[in-house]
């Protein structure tokens, strides 16, 4: 993977950059949209690619694992082929799916013991193992197996957690040397700064992180609950050491405010469920606020979706039709919405990255920020 960093906004710590790897170009400020389970819910490849074109999308260890599992991945020659997605691939390692969503896990020194979500069979994962999974689906960017420390918690607990995330980043290293790669195409690994929201441990946990010299750093451990400011203090904290020549991952953020308040702090990648999963409940993310679309005021509502027209969906449909959709529990309502919130968050991204490079970043965000925060 090479990464240029093009500019960085003189007035904040804006960044414009350019990621290139074996699938591809990524134009960063990005967002990554989550296709969990190998597929971005309710979207087809061909339509994310025309109508959103992210460079990236994001898919997760812990669930590819349980299902379709790895043997399947790999006689289908890895995921990319699975899906027929040719372009980027970022795989979570399974670290925050195993704390949010096994029923009862164990964390141990040696890995985490789970019950899968689906059948109820116990697994394990270790550095180790979870290394030759990512290997396996075959993801361009690989994430290390870390404990997503809970929030909120006790200095004690946050500090043994992170010590923990350390020791198993070094094993991941070590595995992972002795892997080769299976399709013929580089995977680049990321390590995940902890340390919660105690201001010292995130400076030890991203001295530690940046020292492994990895070619891209992820902040985990943050959108777990914590307040925005805390998020945000974390942040500049951590991206105030990670090395400015690699790129900063957030992961699980976020809101559209989250996403430009984060960009101005450092962070150049960003990836969270909110568009897709809220769109599925009929809330939409526009330039002038949120929209719930099951609420009867858009019943005659005939105005196109957004005027703003991100993707095709903003302007063949209209609210009221929308929120029919809804009314009746059409799946295509929901389907129009995703396209819809997607489109608008790759839009904001690419909006910020062209104000960066305009110069003019701040005074945008400053409006965007305000903008935003309505309930339409
Ligand atoms: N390996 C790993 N380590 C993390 O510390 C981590 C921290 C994370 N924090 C989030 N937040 C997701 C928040 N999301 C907001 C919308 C509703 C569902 C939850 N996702 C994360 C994923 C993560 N993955």
């Amino acid at each position: 993977m090479k990464f240029e960093l093009l500019h960085t906004d003189p007035a904040t710590q804006a960044r414009a950059g350019k990621i290139t790897t074996d699938h591809g170009v990524i134009e960063t400020p990005i967002f990554m949209p989550v296709g969990t389970v190998a597929s971005v819910k309710g979207v087809h490849q061909r339509e994310l690619k025309e109508e959103i074109n992210p460079d990236i999308i994001l898919g997760n260890t812990y669930h590819l694992y349980l299902r379709p599992q790895t043997q399947i991945l790999e006689k289908a020659g890895g995921l990319h082929k699975f899906m027929n997605w040719d372009r980027n691939i970022l795989t979570d390692s399974g670290g925050y799916q195993v704390y949010s969503l096994s029923s009862n896990r164990k964390i141990k020194e040696e890995g985490v013991k789970f019950k899968s979500h689906i059948d109820g069979s116990y697994h394990v994962f270790t550095p180790e193992n979870v290394m030759e999974i990512q290997r396996t689906i075959g993801a361009d960017i690989i994430m290390a197996f870390d404990e997503c420390t809970p929030y909120p918690c006790d200095y004690r607990y946050a500090q043994r957690s992170m010590h923990m995330t350390h020791r198993w980043l070094d094993r991941c290293i070590n595995h992972l040397d002795k892997l080769p790669y299976k399709y013929g195409y580089e995977q680049t690994f990321f390590p995940i700064v902890q340390g919660s929201t105690y201001k010292d441990l995130r400076q030890q946990s991203a001295e530690y992180i940046a020292n492994a010299g990895a070619q891209g750093n992820a902040i985990g451990g943050l959108s777990v609950g914590e307040p925005a400011e805390e998020m945000y203090a974390m942040t500049e904290v951590v991206t105030a050491i990670l090395p400015k020549d690699k790129p900063r991952y957030l992961m699980g953020v976020g809101t559209p405010i989250n996403i430009l308040e984060n960009i101005a702090l450092g962070i150049d990648m960003f990836d969270c469920v909110m568009p897709t999963r809220n769109a599925r409940n009929g809330m939409l993310f526009t330039a002038h606020g949120t929209i719930n679309i099951k609420n009867k005021k858009w019943e005659d509502d005939f105005s196109p979706i957004d005027e703003m027209a991100h993707t095709f969906v903003d302007t063949e449909y209209s609210k009221a039709y929308l929120r029919h959709l809804f009314a009746a529990n059409e799946y295509l309502g929901k389907q129009i919405a995703t396209i819809h919130n997607l489109g608008f968050y790759m839009w904001l991204v690419r909006e910020a990255r062209k104000h960066i490079l305009a110069g003019d970043f701040r005074a945008w965000k400053e409006m965007m920020v305000k903008q935003m925060d309505k309930r339409l």
